[in-house]
């Protein structure tokens, strides 16, 4: 037998001597398991049994109640056993399956040997909690292995840098408890295991990446000094990989403070919430939080608005070219979206600080008990020193101290006592009982009556006016849609504010549509974030304590005012911001091409930014092609996987189309692919496509609500489409007429880089003309 075969025969039986010991503590776990049970089960069925229960007096009471605390405490105690068991037994059935991914020998400085270190994705120790036969991914330890090739090399602990040398690295792929593969690797992980998980089919689900996280990727995941990580990547550079391993990291790296719960991350749509949604989970920890910013703002604005959905602002944006008032809405969009209007709220609430806010009136029974103007007066005479909120905090004391005032005056207005005899008798009595115990009663039977009345009175008046005190505390006397509306009307206060001649030029379009919008209680989707952040500067910022982590993953749609808002909605919570400037589809908001606006925010020193350019996505041939669709295209590097040219086919008409891809769809399902998109470019056309090829094909049509897809043929839209992935990808209509304008090149780039492993583009007529600048070599042009 040759060394690599003995080699070889020592791994196998390395792998089986680690799977008997998890088996072992499976067994063992599993005992202790059925024990913790049975005990929670008996203490539950006999909690009563051991607890005195005696209530004579203090003392006893005092006791009973102890002992019941007692009791309680001994099952919370085994609940919280039972979980850790349950959560461990968990992660030994994960381990149990593939214990170990890689291995690093690595002899420290002051050490003459070199100690194997395997890595899996949580730790595993001996039989005598002695050695550890894996390593969790996660521990400093393993960064050595994601950063190092052999040779020299150092890692980070709590307590300092340990130096040495690494002597071997390899890695293992092992399934269902058998050693597949084992592969010595170099700098990088493993080209060979990276072929073969990129070579794998797209999956309705994303996939954890631990055991290939490239060395770029790692130090995303691995950092913990900054306040804001910026990470500008590639389409399929593993952005959003490095960012669900970055949670499962800091979950690991801060167990004894961080819960899962106090990590949010912002992400495009739920589709793509229940794409990402079993990384975590995979991993063996707890998801994040997962939310998108307009779920954040329904939560805000809800109650008062209709909120335009994102998707539907992007449907009208890329299909109403046609109707009255479309070059107007956009332009708003771009003005809305920027950092100037950002500028013209915060000036605007400065200029409110002196004059301009606008209240509204505290009514009762409709009647005006406080004019807006006398909210206004008595608001503009505190110190303007004060913040506006601040001074908000004040106005609502004041007004709850008016309304004590006309409290009092209501009591004996009529219809307070026209409510007196609709009373029934058991109010009677239980104001009367009030009295007797607050020994309010005298001899005096007449005076008495009048007391009795006195209270009724106001206790109707006081149940009355609990409304308006509640509307009084939700600050609901300011405003808001008033003061922002002020902005589109040419009052002098805007006039100075927004410099006439920086408007733009289709100014007095954009104000009648606001005004059209906010008068029907509609709230558009541009108009959302500079909306909330106004609202903040004059209620206070909502903050949320608790959350020490936020990720924004499509970080390139966010506008200014969005970072911002979520900046101070979370002040404790440290950023990691992930996007793709390629793949701005909101094109027509204020374009930008860095994360300036969010890294305003914060200090250039807590503030690391991470470029990635390497695509592992898609096949060599597609990252070719699609890399030349773009400006900078060149910096993308394609990883070395083999696959198909794409191909461009047209096409003369709808039935042809519809044959093609029918034809085309039969031949990937052939060969094994099974998740297939066809890619339109707006919901309109998805509906149009699957019209079209329904009667051809078995496939389902995605629309703007669907939470999840699986598998299968499906027709989707772009910008549905972005943050996920697809085996093979056709789109549906490349033609010129419907990719031409500057705008759509980014929705063209962001679907046709779906594709893993097949991408074929299909045009009625003249294909788009952003194929001009891809070369000609770099697809093949079929035409039916
Ligand atoms: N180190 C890695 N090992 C294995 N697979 C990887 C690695 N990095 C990325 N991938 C794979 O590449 C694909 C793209 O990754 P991901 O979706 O994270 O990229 P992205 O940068 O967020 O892409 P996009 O911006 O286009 O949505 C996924 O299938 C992911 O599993």
């Amino acid at each position: 037998m040759n060394e690599a075969d003995q080699d070889r025969q020592k791994e196998e039986q390395r792998v089986v001597q680690v799977i008997s010991e998890i088996n072992r503590q499976i067994d063992s776990l599993q005992e202790h398991v059925t024990e913790v049970s049975a005990d929670i089960v008996g203490i539950r069925k006999h909690f009563w049994d051991d607890v005195t229960v005696n209530f004579e007096d203090a003392s006893e009471a005092a006791e009973t109640y102890a002992s019941i605390k007692q009791q309680a405490e001994v099952l919370s105690e085994r609940e919280r056993v039972h979980r850790h068991a349950i959560h461990q037994l968990r992660t030994l059935r994960r381990l149990v399956q593939s214990p170990y991914f890689g291995r690093i020998d690595f002899r420290e400085e002051t050490e003459s040997v070199a100690e194997p270190v395997y890595l899996g994705i949580a730790s595993l120790l001996d039989k005598n909690e002695e050695q550890f036969l894996v390593y969790d991914w996660r521990a400093p330890i393993s960064s050595l292995y994601y950063d190092y090739a052999p040779g020299p090399a150092t890692y980070e602990t709590p307590s300092g840098t340990v130096t040495g040398e690494i002597t071997c690295k390899r890695q293992y792929v092992i399934r269902d408890g058998q050693l597949l593969h084992l592969f010595d690797t170099g700098v990088t992980i493993g080209d060979e295991l990276l072929q073969e998980v990129l070579g794998k089919q797209a999956d309705s689900q994303m996939k954890s990446i631990v055991a290939t996280i490239q060395r770029d990727q790692n130090r995303i995941i691995r950092n913990d000094k900054s306040r804001l990580v910026i990470v500008s990547g590639a389409a399929g550079s593993g952005k959003t990989s490095a960012a669900l391993q970055r949670i499962a990291y800091l979950l690991y790296r801060y167990r004894k403070t961080l819960r899962a719960e106090q990590i949010v991350l912002f992400s495009p749509n739920s589709l793509f919430n229940s794409y990402v949604s079993t990384v975590l989970p995979e991993l063996g920890e707890e998801n994040m939080q997962q939310t998108t910013f307009q779920e954040y703002a329904e939560h805000r604005l809800g109650a008062i608005f209709q909120l335009e959905h994102p998707l539907t602002q992007m449907e009208y944006v890329l299909t109403a070219m046609e109707e009255p008032g479309y070059p107007e809405r956009i332009a708003g969009i771009r003005m809305k979206t920027s950092p100037r209007f950002m500028q013209v709220i915060d000036d605007y609430a400065t200029a409110l600080k002196e004059s301009g806010i606008l209240f509204r009136p505290l009514k009762f029974r409709d009647r005006t008990l406080i004019s807006a103007n006398r909210i206004s007066d008595h608001f503009y005479s505190l110190d303007p020193s004060i913040s506006i909120p601040n001074r908000m905090t004040l106005v609502g004391r004041w007004l709850l101290g008016e309304l004590k005032k006309h409290e009092r005056v209501e009591r004996s207005k009529p219809w307070v006592e026209d409510e007196l005899e609709l009373l029934d008798k058991d109010a009677f009595a239980a104001v009367y009982q009030e009295l007797r115990r607050k020994n309010q009663f005298r001899e005096d039977t007449f005076n008495d009556f009048d007391r009795e009345q006195e209270l009724l009175a106001a206790k109707i008046v006081k149940k009355q006016f609990q409304p308006l005190r509640t509307w009084v505390r939700e600050l609901q006397f300011i405003d808001s849609t008033a003061t922002y509306r002020q902005l589109f009307t040419d009052s002098p206060l805007t006039m100075s504010i927004f410099g006439a001649d920086e408007r733009p030029s289709q100014w007095s379009e954009i104000c009648a549509q606001t005004l059209a919008r906010l008068d029907q209680n509609e709230l558009t989707y541009e108009d959302t974030p500079p909306f909330l952040y106004l609202q903040e500067k004059l209620e206070g910022f909502q903050t949320n304590n608790i959350v020490r982590h936020v990720f924004i993953d499509e970080a390139q749609d966010y506008s200014p005012f969005q970072f911002a808002l979520l900046q101070r909605l979370f002040p404790r919570a440290k950023m990691t911001v992930l996007g793709d400037w390629n793949q701005a589809i909101y094109a027509h908001a204020y374009e930008s091409s860095s994360f300036e606006a969010v890294a305003s925010l914060y200090e250039p020193e807590q503030t690391e930014t991470f470029v990635l350019t390497k695509s592992y996505r898609s096949t060599e041939p597609i990252v070719t092609f699609t890399r030349q669709l773009v400006k900078d295209g060149d910096r993308i590097e394609p990883f070395r996987r083999i696959g198909r040219k794409p191909s461009v086919t047209a096409v003369q008409d709808r039935e042809a189309l519809a044959e093609q891809i029918a034809g085309r769809i039969a031949e990937l399902k052939a060969e094994g692919h099974q998740a297939i998109a066809v890619i339109t470019k707006t919901a309109q056309e998805a509906q149009e496509a699957y019209e079209n090829l329904r009667d051809k094909l078995d496939i389902r049509m995605i629309g703007t609500r669907a939470i999840s897809y699986e598998t299968e043929v499906l027709i989707i839209p772009s910008y549905l489409a972005k943050g996920v992935e697809f085996d093979a990808v056709l789109l549906y209509d490349a033609s010129a007429e419907r990719y031409s304008r500057e705008s759509e090149r980014k929705l063209f780039y962001t679907a046709c880089t779906r594709a893993m492993h097949e991408l074929h583009l299909y045009s009625i007529g003249n294909v788009s003309p952003f194929l001009d600048s891809v070369s000609a070599d770099s697809y093949d042009f079929l035409s039916s």
